[in-house]
């Protein structure tokens, strides 16, 4: 049986030019065929396998293909489908879809954040009567497709545990339930699904368990050894690689380590230490350890003589070393040759999946020659930004103060109505910005149409009449990468994509050197939406975390004095838009949550810098400006201090979603401030009614009294179409004015 030798955990799967994308959305869009869709993602399957065969690899990962996402593609390969799903009379394709992305009737499955990057999974719903079954064949069919081809592929599936961990309890499941509780059921399938894949020729199969990243419960580590115990058991199955990441997997190690797995993979990029820890288990002199010692997560090179010192340290304490990535390479681009527009400077220092590849199958050889190799790279910059200043973090007046100079400069109602920022981005405001990208357009005609979309959504927002108008965002192509590439100390890619859910991608920019602004950015088109209107327009910027969070950032100085760096130049664009007569300035932290660290030990800091950061950004602004912020994408209950710590005057902050929860963790929190609660979905085509928005108002104003109470949709509108934005927006409008007018009873 072969070994693993040099391996990646998994690959990108949207396609170098976003193949994938495309034909999804055109399928969609009744534009193609089931038919062309599942040809598309055939041909991107085989040319993944094959490249990934021809540049080294050993063991080549299978399964990593997904028309969506992998953990919904689990729920239904295990037949853990909602009843609102089953009897549908759907396609088995359209009937995915459906649990992705909702229909008229239908709500989707949650879609959350994996882990602590910018992917995001649809969250199982599993109930006490769910029974699952080996309901689906995708991992053996894709097996069977790729040896068609010449390649025998390891599948990678996700573990049971974490798949367990990842799901929620089914709605109406009673109090005590845990989908925990169904190991035993899961296992037997994973059983069946092995012996599948042995019969099929895997001689290895990879089972993902990064939920062991983040603290567990001793129940959960129980559950761990029970399960891998049961499954490693089997008698006819497939070689199994437990690939842990994201993290020290801590007491998870020495359990797997004893267990019946013949591989385990550990995170050597996020938790080096552990090169050196391996001595004290036993249980791995029998094993093959895969060491990560190459990021999947970041682009920078790999410093080649550090990741053999690391192989080197583990070399007596393990029966085999395979050389891999940290995680999947699900969170890079595809190529870095593809960029050739980047600084050269930058350029040699970078390595996306392809390059990635091609590190793993030149350590794994450097490693089996003894050599040592030569090669050094360095990852970024060496320079310095001087010591952040406390001073800097505090604003002149505390709150009381300043919300009496808001309320006399800005004299908004009661339940002041507004948006979060974006307005929808139309398929002419693309057009045009890849028309200037190619271009087809000049710069001045660009800005033109730019101002005339400006122009449009001022009007509109006056002519429904809310109180605090945005300008919409159309000149951003993304909320980061629109102030990347406006900084120093970023470079921004053109084909740079990475998955950030089912169709939807991004495009994170490289933070590779020292910040700075070298001229204001957003004022041009904030004072120009400002100059068509009486009301207050609201100044918009991305916060310092969001920024740090989305891009990819350098390593060779702590993200905290890298936050404080990006926190400076954006003090300065609040101070341009005070000057230029902006007195609302909104700054967007959606992934204060995001960055949080797994393991509750570690948090306290982080939130002290990341809270520090947005303060050094805002501080500045006189008592009468008001700063908003607003926060989105995750559950915030156990960040509710670090909020109420940004001393933001106005927090919007998605709700609807989560049926204003967020509303009990304010009132725990005794926030004393400005609070929009999202009373609109933005997520869903649905177009709220006047009395549902109204209904979520009382519920907030049980918290939060009405002259601090904000209405506002969960989140920008970008991804909407105006067709659903106008009525919803309407609605929620008539519903505050309802709401000021006392008819809510
Ligand atoms: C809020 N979210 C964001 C995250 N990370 C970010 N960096 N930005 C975010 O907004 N993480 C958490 C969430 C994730 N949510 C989303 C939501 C929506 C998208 C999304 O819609 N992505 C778009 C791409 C956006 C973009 O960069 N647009 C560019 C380029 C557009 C493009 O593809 N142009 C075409 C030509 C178009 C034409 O001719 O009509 C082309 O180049 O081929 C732009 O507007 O200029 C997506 O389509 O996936 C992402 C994350
Ligand atoms: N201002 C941004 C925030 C998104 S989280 C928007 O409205 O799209
Ligand atoms: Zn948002």
């Amino acid at each position: 049986m072969s070994q693993i030798g040099a391996t990646v955990l998994g690959y990108p799967r949207i396609g170098p030019r976003r193949e994938l994308k495309r034909a999804v959305e055109a399928y969609w869009a009744d534009q193609i065929s089931a038919d062309e869709l599942t040809t598309t993602a055939a041909e991107l399957r085989a040319s993944t396998w094959q490249e990934l065969a021809r540049r080294g690899l050993d063991s080549v990962p299978g399964n990593t293909f997904s028309y969506y996402d992998h953990v919904l593609d689990t729920a239904t390969l295990f037949g853990a489908v909602p009843e609102r799903f089953q009897d549908t009379g759907l396609s088995e394709l359209d009937r995915y879809f459906a649990m992705a992305r909702g229909r008229p009737d239908l709500a989707p499955l949650e879609l959350t954040k994996w882990f602590d990057t910018n992917y995001h999974y649809l969250v199982p719903e599993l109930a006490p009567d769910t029974r699952f079954t080996l309901a689906g064949r995708k991992p053996v069919d894709e097996f069977e497709e790729a040896m068609r081809l010449g390649v025998r592929t390891r599948p990678v599936l996700l573990g049971p545990l974490t798949f367990l961990l990842l799901a929620k309890p089914a709605p109406g499941s009673p109090d005590g339930f845990t989908p925990l509780k169904l190991a035993d059921s899961l296992a037997e399938c994973y059983i069946e699904l092995l012996e599948q894949l042995h019969e099929a020729g895997a001689d290895w199969v990879q089972l993902d368990e990064p939920a062991f990243a983040a603290d567990r419960s001793a129940a959960e580590l129980c559950a761990l050894r029970d399960v891998y115990a049961r499954v490693t058991a089997a008698t006819n199955r497939p070689k199994l690689l437990v690939a842990g990441y994201f993290g020290d997997p801590g007491p998870a190690l020495p359990i797997l380590a004893e267990s019946g797995a013949e591989a385990v993979s550990i995170d050597l990029v996020s938790a080096p230490e552990l090169a050196f820890e391996l001595s004290e288990m036993p249980g791995l002199r029998t094993k093959t350890v895969v060491a990560g010692v190459v990021d999947g997560r970041n682009v920078w090179r790999t410093d080649v003589d550090q990741a053999l010192s690391r192989c080197a340290a583990m070399a007596g304490s393990v029966g085999e070393l395979a050389v891999s990535t940290s995680c999947s390479l699900l969170h890079v681009p595809y190529d870095v040759d593809a960029e050739t527009g980047l600084d050269q400077d930058v350029r040699a220092r970078l390595a996306f999946a392809r390059q990635k590849v091609d590190e793993v199958v030149e350590l794994n050889r450097a490693l089996q020659s003894g050599a040592s190799a030569n090669h050094k790279h360095q990852t970024t910059s060496a320079r310095r930004a001087s010591e952040p200043i406390d001073e800097q973090k505090r604003r002149r007046a505390p709150y009381s103060e300043r919300e009496h100079a808001q309320r006399a400069r800005l004299g908004l109602p009661s339940l002041a109505t507004t948006t979060i920022g974006s307005f929808p981005q139309t398929p002419d405001v693309r057009r045009a910005r890849a028309d200037l990208r190619a271009g087809r357009l000049s710069e001045s005609e660009y800005r033109r149409r730019m101002r005339a979309e400006i122009g449009r959504v001022i009007r509109l927002q006056e002519r429904l009449g809310l109180d605090v108008l945005v300008h919409g965002e159309p000149e951003r192509n993304d909320m980061v990468q629109y102030f990347a590439e406006h900084l120093d100390g970023f470079a921004t890619t053109e084909h740079g994509w990475v998955q950030s859910y089912g169709s939807r991608c991004v495009r994170p920019p490289i933070l590779h050197g020292d910040v700075s602004r070298q001229a204001p950015i957003t004022v041009e088109w904030s004072s120009y939406a400002q100059s068509l209107t009486g009301k207050p327009v609201k100044g918009m910027l991305t916060g310092p975390v969001t920024i740090l969070a989305w891009s990819f950032v350098r390593v060779d100085q702590p993200l905290a004095q890298t936050a404080d760096q990006v926190a400076l130049a954006l003090r300065d664009e609040v101070a341009d838009l005070e000057q230029a007569g902006i007195w609302i300035v909104q700054m967007d932290e959606p992934a204060l949550r995001e960055l949080l660290p797994l393991r509750a030990k570690d948090r306290k800091e982080y939130l002290s810098w990341a809270v520090g950061a947005f303060r050094l950004a805002t501080a500045a602004a006189a008592p009468g400006t008001q700063i908003h912020t607003h926060l989105c994408y995750s559950e915030f209950g156990d960040v509710i201090d670090a909020i109420d710590g940004l001393d933001a005057d106005v927090t919007t902050i998605e709700a609807a979603r989560s049926h204003m929860q967020v509303i009990d963790d304010l009132r725990a929190a005794e926030f004393g401030r400005g609070v929009g609660p999202g009373v609109y979905d933005i997520h869903s085509s649905r177009v709220p009614s006047e009395d549902e928005i109204a209904k979520r108002l009382i519920a907030a104003l049980h918290v939060v009294p009405p002259e601090r109470l904000w209405v506002n949709p969960d989140c920008g509108l970008k991804t909407r179409a105006y067709a659903e934005v106008e009525p919803a927006l309407r609605n929620l409008v008539r519903a505050a004015a309802r709401a000021r007018g006392g008819q809510l009873a």
